[in-house]
């Protein structure tokens, strides 16, 4: 069976990288490949659709798309409890529609959430460091938003307590952004593709957990990943984490 997928954002980095990689795969199509202005009609043919597209579109994507009865495998960031929320009330009334977001499709990055979430158990305190490349439109990236969510589930989970932090004089932003009261300090520099480190300091060590994507393919396994899964995963799953069998 062939799938037939949509794709929107196209004409984007990770747009243009999905079209080549659904062209490659032997069990699915390009029905449609549109950007911004383009005429969602030509969505009509498309049983899945994945958006890579800008966290100020995604929403207005995604409502077209429940509304249409399209699947949606969602990698664009910019996800809210709110915006979640809200996406599991549109999804009500379409018990078999599926739509997967994952802030990120790489298997490392994946990984790398999953095993800080173990750590967090063993280290009070720990801080994100999140690089990118200087055209990322936001910041946090989407995937140090959800590893610091991560790790503050499992510090509840386990009762741990945020580690004490002596700062009490510092310039605006010197500390970074808190996430659930897990600090993630953003870089952007040109020659970046996506990279993160989380670090756990305890008593007389440091442990750094770090993922490098060198190459925007990286994210590609886990988006066709995706495409195949959520024909038969219907409502909303959030993080690929819920989809590989780790
Ligand atoms: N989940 C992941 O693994 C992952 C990996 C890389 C990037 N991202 C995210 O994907 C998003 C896109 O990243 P990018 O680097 O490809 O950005 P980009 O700016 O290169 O591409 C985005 C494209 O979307 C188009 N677009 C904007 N609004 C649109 C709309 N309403 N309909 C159709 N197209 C529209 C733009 O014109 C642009 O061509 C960002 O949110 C980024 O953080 C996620
Ligand atoms: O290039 C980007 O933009 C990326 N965005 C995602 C994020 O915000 O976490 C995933 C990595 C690449």
């Amino acid at each position: 069976m062939t799938v037939n997928v949509g794709v929107l954002g196209a004409r984007g980095r990770m747009g243009a990288t999905v079209v080549k990689a659904v062209e490659g795969a032997g069990d699915m199509k390009v029905v449609a490949a549109l950007d911004a202005g383009d005429d969602f009609a030509a969505l009509a043919e498309a049983e899945v659709v994945v958006d890579f597209t800008h966290p100020d579109a995604v929403m207005d994507n995604l409502k077209y798309l429940v509304a249409h009865d399209i699947h949606a495998v969602v990698g664009t960031t910019g996800f809210s409890e709110e915006r979640l929320a809200e996406l599991r009330g549109l999804l009500e009334p379409k018990p078999s529609l599926g739509v997967l977001i994952a802030p990120n499709f790489a298997l490392g990055a994946v990984l790398a959430m999953r095993f800080a979430a173990q750590a967090a158990k063993f280290y009070a305190s720990a801080e994100i460091i999140e690089l990118h490349h200087n055209r990322k439109a936001d910041a946090p990236s989407g995937t140090a938003a959800h590893t610091a969510r991560m790790i503050a589930a499992a510090r509840a989970e386990a009762g741990v307590a945020p580690g004490p932090d002596a700062t009490t004089s510092e310039l605006d932003g010197a500390r970074g952004a808190s996430v659930e009261d897990v600090r993630v300090h953003s870089v952007r520099l040109p020659g970046l593709v996506a990279h993160e480190e989380i670090l756990f300091g305890g008593e007389g060590e440091t442990l750094t957990i770090r993922h490098d994507s060198l190459d925007r393919t990286s994210f590609m396994p886990g988006v066709l990943l995706g495409v195949r899964t959520v024909l038969t995963r219907p409502g909303l799953t959030v993080g690929l984490e819920n989809v590989l069998d780790l």
